[in-house]
């Protein structure tokens, strides 16, 4: 796979290019749409390997594999009246667009595949969840730090749900910093120590060979700190209520509202 089409040139676009292309020696040929006209500027300009085209059909025209990463209310402007010949490879990277809908708005015959690709891919380390298993795609998003291929869109929703909880905890943090500045101790200390706190959280989930289960329970002391806030805050009331979310946010992918 040599030539990557990318409709829409936003963030997500910006960070595949960019896990495709930054000091890659084997970097493919990639065209962009010429929507989010500043950010496709500069990554044509930064990557000998990436081009801007006049229009969204070019970037069908000259791709093997396009990526549809526009917003989903983008969707009908933008690839409305597209031709896409039955060998291109869809990849469809909207949130909560099905499959059946792409193929309707774009009326094709060709490969069309769900993708979940997170920020990380920049860096080469995001696992992108895709639906269904294609090789080529798989292929794409294990240069880009693997994929994980799941069996249908129902379960593709159900890790759809789950990068819906990355800004709770981002806030969770941001809560307990201000919380710790409130009781005085300068922000700035308070942010630094937990930002290290959950780094060390980030590298102790990098240890597989531990369930989640004995990684709380290994930084747990009977009676401890953190056994009486998981027990006083973390309750089941806490964990039931972001059980319901996920079920309301689960339902609405699997075909609610538009
Ligand atoms: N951000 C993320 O982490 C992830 C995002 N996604 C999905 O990717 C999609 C894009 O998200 P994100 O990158 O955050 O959004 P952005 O708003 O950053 O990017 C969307 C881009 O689409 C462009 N665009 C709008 N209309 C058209 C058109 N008619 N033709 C071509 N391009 C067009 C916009 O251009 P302009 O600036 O000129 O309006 C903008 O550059 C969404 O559907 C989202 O669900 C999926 C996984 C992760």
């Amino acid at each position: 796979m040599q030539r990557i089409g990318i409709v829409g040139v936003g963030e997500i676009g910006r960070a595949l290019v960019t896990g495709l292309c930054e000091g890659a020696d084997d970097a493919p040929e990639v065209f962009l749409s010429p929507r989010g006209a500043d950010t496709a500027a500069e990554l044509a300009a930064r990557h000998a390997s990436v081009r801007v085209c006049a229009d969204n059909q070019e970037v069908v025209d000259r791709s093997e594999v396009v990526i549809i990463a526009v917003r989903k209310e983008d969707r009908h402007t933008a690839l409305g009246g597209l031709r896409v010949a039955p060998d291109r490879i869809v990849v469809n990277v909207m949130a909560g667009v099905a499959s059946d809908d792409l193929r309707r708005t774009l009326a094709t015959e060709a490969a069309v595949v769900r993708a979940i690709p997170l920020p990380a891919v920049r860096e080469r380390r995001g696992v992108t969840v895709t639906c269904p298993a294609h090789p080529v795609v798989d292929a794409l998003f294990g240069r880009l730090g693997g994929a994980l291929p799941v069996a249908d869109e129902a379960a593709f929703n159900v890790f759809s749900a789950l990068t819906g909880t990355l800004t709770a905890h981002y806030r969770y943090l941001a809560t307990l910093t201000s919380w710790a500045a409130d009781q005085g101790v300068p922000a700035a200390d308070a942010e630094r120590y937990v930002r290290g706190l959950f780094q060390g959280v980030g590298r102790a989930l990098g240890d597989e060979t531990r369930t989640l289960d004995r990684l709380a329970a290994d930084h747990e002391t009977p009676k401890g700190n953190n056994e009486r806030i998981r027990t006083t805050w973390f309750d089941q009331a806490n964990a039931q209520a972001l059980g319901s979310a996920l079920d309301g946010l689960l339902a609405d992918l699997n075909g609610g509202p538009e």
